[in-house]
């Protein structure tokens, strides 16, 4: 059987071009090569080798080309530098530290010394692609094989034989390199360190967080409004995630979707933007639950807090409220000797809007916000969509370098070029640079919203760099565990962490001020109690985003978790323990810190069903027509009545029917009617959870 040049090549150690010099200088048929050895060919380059199959049926090679050999240890030095690079790089980055980009390190075409060029193929390749390696025309190539009887078109692959032989005519040899299985955290890394003397100053990145209605968007647009530049008008419009304005011939990005959720969305999904938050507090309204937790979610990240104080033209606007109840919050103003800045506005009035944006850039000077804008690009996804007419579009902005058309990007499991650059003024542009958002066109899925998009410089690597970010992600998932009660001990010790995170919702405020200090006097010597957040209501998805990103559990009293934020918290492995005894939580935690809690029973949870209509029967009580909107109910389950979150009673069902039958079960998509034993007080949209409680058996250890 014939064997491919390339084949035998690599059984003798050696590169193609040092082979084929050897195959001519022996008179093998300069042609017979281009389809195959033959046997006889391989006996006779052997014996001039003086190779012999040892016993193994290995081959042992006694002589070798110089020139080979001395290119294979200096191609190892190179990998050796490479990986002891690799290595340092790994300890720093973050993310997506698995993956180096060594494009950069491999040269696709080397010339070498007697004019030969040497074209390495990780695979299959295009005649397109090839004629371009080639430096030819496709339409040269394209002509060249026809005569030669072989019809094929620019997209057409090229058989192998067909490449080597043509190369061949072009003075030119293949090198099939063998693509490198990636490995985590070794090969592969997409982080570029930056040298002191690159690093820039760069534009700060402000997220305007706030409870509902205190003018978030308003202040958005308003700063927007007031900052365009004679003659951008018509492009304003545009939004594309966030937009730039320009300040005392300074700029500031704002990101163009306000509120904590999808600030702290974009953290779990380890994507940190913002450099600045601006907390809106409407004047007549004064600090509100979202302001609450908007604060939380900004203390978590780390990230310095600006109050705008908005509203202030209205007649009950009272300023000073706002001040003596963020106070209460750990905020102190800086006229009063605190930290934090406070500046009044009224978004709706335009009224010192200039004040708000020379206190962000007094801020940021402060934050000494620098970048290298040199590099390859590399940046934040901000939002995403597929338009019908060109594709994936992704709102992007710019953290690192300069992203130019043409260039190869991956984001999260999505890849692609380039094909167009559309800044926040809606015009076409070729270039963009740091802090700056920006529309690109040119991906061939969709990336979602966090991902980080970086520019590589070779195709190949940027499909293995996207095949290894779904592997991972796949890992991930089933992988994911935050912390829990039951397993803090052993997390505290393996850790070193020293302080348990706790978000806290209960049913009232009252609740909610006797559990915060409840809880706080549970902090022993080794690990302090530390409530992130304190608030009353359903415990909702973004309480569970919060706790993923700081690794804090969810503690509720007298409330539940929202469907969405039950399925969030399973999803991403965040512990929800509620109770309706107050001293039942106190003491889970404080055994759980000593680290004797051990699970007694467990309550596995089995669908909820809204109450749509009530209907009072005489002698029987109040029934209620429903439907099943997620899992199921058996007529056996225990049951709770939640109103807007909170857990009104906790019983068994009396009964349930499916029409006029009496049902043992109903599921999701069902209607149903159903009695709660000893309870009447049932109103249109309660919602009924149903569960079961299963005993944990406890095992001598
Ligand atoms: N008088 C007065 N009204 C304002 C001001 N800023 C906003 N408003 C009004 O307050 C209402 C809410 O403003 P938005 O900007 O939609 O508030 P938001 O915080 O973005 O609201 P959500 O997106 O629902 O969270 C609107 O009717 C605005 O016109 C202001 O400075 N003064």
């Amino acid at each position: 059987m014939k064997k491919r040049v390339h084949e035998v090549a690599k059984e003798y150690n050696m590169s193609n071009k040092d082979f084929l010099d050897l195959v001519h200088e022996l008179g093998i048929d300069a042609n017979s090569h281009l389809c195959g050895l033959e046997d006889s060919d391989i006996e006779r380059i052997a014996k001039h080798l003086g190779t012999e199959e040892d016993s193994s049926g290995d081959k042992k090679k006694k002589k070798k080309k110089k020139r080979s050999k001395g290119a294979k240890e200096s191609k190892k030095e190179t990998s050796k530098e490479t990986k002891e690079k690799t290595s340092h790089k790994k300890k720093k980055g973050r993310r997506s530290d698995f993956i180096v980009n060594k494009a950069e390190e491999v040269e696709e075409v080397v010339i070498e010394e007697d004019g030969l060029k040497v074209i390495k193929l990780a695979g299959e390749i295009t005649l397109g692609d090839f004629a371009t390696k080639l430096k030819i025309s496709s339409t040269e190539l394209i002509k060249k094989l026809f005569l030669k009887g072989q019809m094929l078109t620019i997209n057409s692959t090229l058989p192998m034989e067909i490449a080597e032989e043509i190369a061949e005519e072009y003075d030119a040899i293949i090198e099939i390199e063998e693509p490198e299985e990636l490995e985590f955290g070794e090969k592969f890394a997409l982080e570029i360190e930056d040298k002191e003397e690159e690093l820039q100053e760069r534009p700060p990145v402000i997220t305007i967080m706030g409870h509902v209605d205190h003018g978030k968007t308003s202040l958005l647009d308003a700063i927007r409004a007031a900052n365009v530049a004679d003659g951008e008008a018509g492009g304003i419009t545009q939004k594309i995630g966030a937009y730039q304005i320009t300040k005392n011939g300074q700029k500031i990005t704002f990101v163009d979707t306000p509120g904590h959720e999808a600030f702290t969305d974009m953290r779990a999904r380890g994507a940190q933007v913002t450099d600045i938050a601006i907390l809106v507090v409407a004047a007549d309204d004064g600090v509100m639950p979202q302001t609450v937790e908007a604060l939380a979610h900004a203390k978590s990240a780390n990230v310095p807090i600006i109050i705008a104080v908005n509203k202030i033209d209205k007649p009950e606007a009272d300023p000073s409220r706002v001040k003596n109840e963020l106070m209460e919050h750990g905020i102190v103003p800086v006229e009063w000797g605190g930290d934090v800045e406070f500046v009044e506005v009224s978004a709706k009035q335009r009224i010192n809007l200039d004040g708000l944006l020379e206190t962000i850039l007094l801020t940021s000077e402060i934050l000494e916000l620098r970048a290298n804008p040199k590099k390859r690009a590399k940046g934040i996804v901000l939002e995403s969509r597929l338009d019908p007419k060109v594709g994936p579009i992704a709102d992007v902005l710019i953290q690192e370098g300069e992203l130019k058309v043409g260039d190869i990007i991956v984001a999260g499991e999505a890849n692609g070029r380039v094909r167009a650059l559309i800044n926040d003024k809606g015009d076409r542009v070729d270039n963009i640079g740091l802090s700056q958002p920006t529309e690109i066109i040119g991906f061939n899925a969709v990336p979602g919203a966090g991902d980080v998009v970086y520019v590589i410089q070779n195709e190949q690597h940027a499909k293995r760099i996207v095949e290894e970010m779904a592997r991972e992600r796949k890992m991930a998932t089933t992988a994911k565990k935050s912390i829990t009660l039951e397993s803090l001990s052993q997390t505290l010790e393996e850790a070193a962490i020293k302080e348990l995170n706790i978000i806290l919702r209960a049913d009232s405020k009252g609740s909610v001020e006797a559990l915060k200090d409840s809880l706080n006097k549970i902090s022993t010597d080794e690990v302090a109690v530390n409530i992130i957040q304190a608030a009353s209501g359903a415990i909702t998805e973004s309480d569970v985003r919060l706790a993923e990103v700081s690794n804090a559990i969810i503690i509720g009293f007298h409330v539940r978790p929202t469907t969405k934020a039950l399925k969030d918290a399973e999803a991403a492995g965040v512990e929800i323990r509620t109770s309706s005894i107050i001293y039942h939580i106190t003491e889970d935690i404080e055994k759980a810190l000593t680290g004797m809690l051990e699970p007694e029973f467990k309550e596995i949870y089995l669908g909820r069903i809204e109450i749509k209509k009530v209907f009072n029967i005489t002698g029987f009580g109040k029934v209620a027509g429903c439907f099943v909107v997620d899992g199921k109910v058996k007529n056996d389950s225990n049951i709770r009545l939640l109103r807007n979150g909170v857990v009104v009673y906790e019983g068994a069902l009396s009964t349930l029917k499916r029409y006029k039958d009496d049902a043992k079960e109903v599921v999701a998509g069902q209607e149903c009617g159903l009695g709660i034993k000893n309870f009447n007080d049932i109103k249109e949209g309660d919602i009924v959870e149903a569960f079961d409680v299963q005993e944990i058996k406890r095992t001598l250890r």
